[in-house]
């Protein structure tokens, strides 16, 4: 007998297609003339639903344009940028505020939260502003993975740095978005904190089928994924599958050692 796979359509999966954002052809250049600088040059990548890819490279390689591109937040040079079937390079402001409010999430390295709302106000608060009601059984699905059920009351001076990003992981979670973009999220965290976060977006992936995409110089971060993308000069140049963060490590070195001979 077969069992027909299907795609989870919960936890922010509910698109249609195994891939949730692509890169075709893309060209991010800053400046013109002699101060042109091209950070990024003809990418094509495939972002895959319901996984964690974690982006590396040395510092200048394009992991920040890469991802501001894929989000949204950048425009391109030339090329497209498809968030599941929506080509998001032909879209005009006002529509890629509304896709990004609606579909993205985002957790930046600082934590980005109001001081003076609890954390549940703080994870709720995209929400409220966009004017959509949190839907109750995934907001405590969702509390109970990061594991701040008991917690929701504290203001973010009452948590520590992990604590903190954890709700800013929550708030991330709570819309329900097709796929999350981590800018450094643990760049903050000390080692600990860091490890805490870093198994929330995990259990995030394996539990809730979230897509996440995170930017990182850390082998131990980038061992979380399931996939890691290695840029250099613009380009993506290699990747790893369930890597441990030895063999990340190892990769570094390599990249460091070329780029000292080459
Ligand atoms: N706004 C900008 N104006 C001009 N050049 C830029 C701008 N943003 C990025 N760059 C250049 O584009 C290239 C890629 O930058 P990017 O920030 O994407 O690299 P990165 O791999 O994220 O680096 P890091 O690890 O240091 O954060 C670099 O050469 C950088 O100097």
């Amino acid at each position: 007998m077969t069992t027909a796979v299907t795609i989870p359509r919960h936890g922010g999966t509910g698109g249609r297609t195994a891939v949730a954002a692509r890169a075709r052809q893309v060209v991010k250049a800053y400046g013109a003339g002699e101060t042109r600088v091209v950070a990024l040059d003809h990418v094509d990548v495939d972002i895959a639903r319901g996984q964690f890819t974690a982006i590396m490279g040395p510092s200048g390689s394009g992991k920040s344009t890469l991802m501001h591109c894929l989000a949204g937040l950048d425009t391109v040079s030339s090329g497209e940028i498809y968030l599941d079937e929506t080509e998001i390079t032909q879209l005009k402001d006002k529509k890629l505020t509304q896709l990004r409010r609606d579909r993205i999430g985002f957790i930046f390295q600082a934590f980005n939260l109001l001081p003076t709302l609890n954390a549940l106000e703080n994870i709720t608060l995209p929400m409220d502003i966009a004017g959509r009601k949190p839907d109750a059984g995934w907001l405590r699905q969702v509390v109970e993975t990061v594991g701040l059920a008991e917690r929701l009351k504290h203001r973010p001076t009452e948590l520590s740095g992990g604590q903190q990003q954890r709700v800013a992981v929550a708030r991330a979670l709570a819309a329900r978005p097709e796929i999350i973009f981590g800018d450094e999220p643990t760049g903050n965290l000390d080692s600990r904190a860091g490890a805490e976060v870093l198994t929330f977006l995990r259990k995030s992936v394996d539990e809730l089928g979230q897509t996440i995409v995170m930017v990182t110089h850390d082998p131990v971060a980038a061992s979380y994924a399931d996939r890691v993308l290695y840029l250099a000069d613009g380009r993506i140049v290699d990747e790893m599958h369930n890597p441990t963060a030895d063999q990340v490590l190892d990769r570094m070195k390599d990249f460091d050692a070329r780029g000292r001979t080459s």
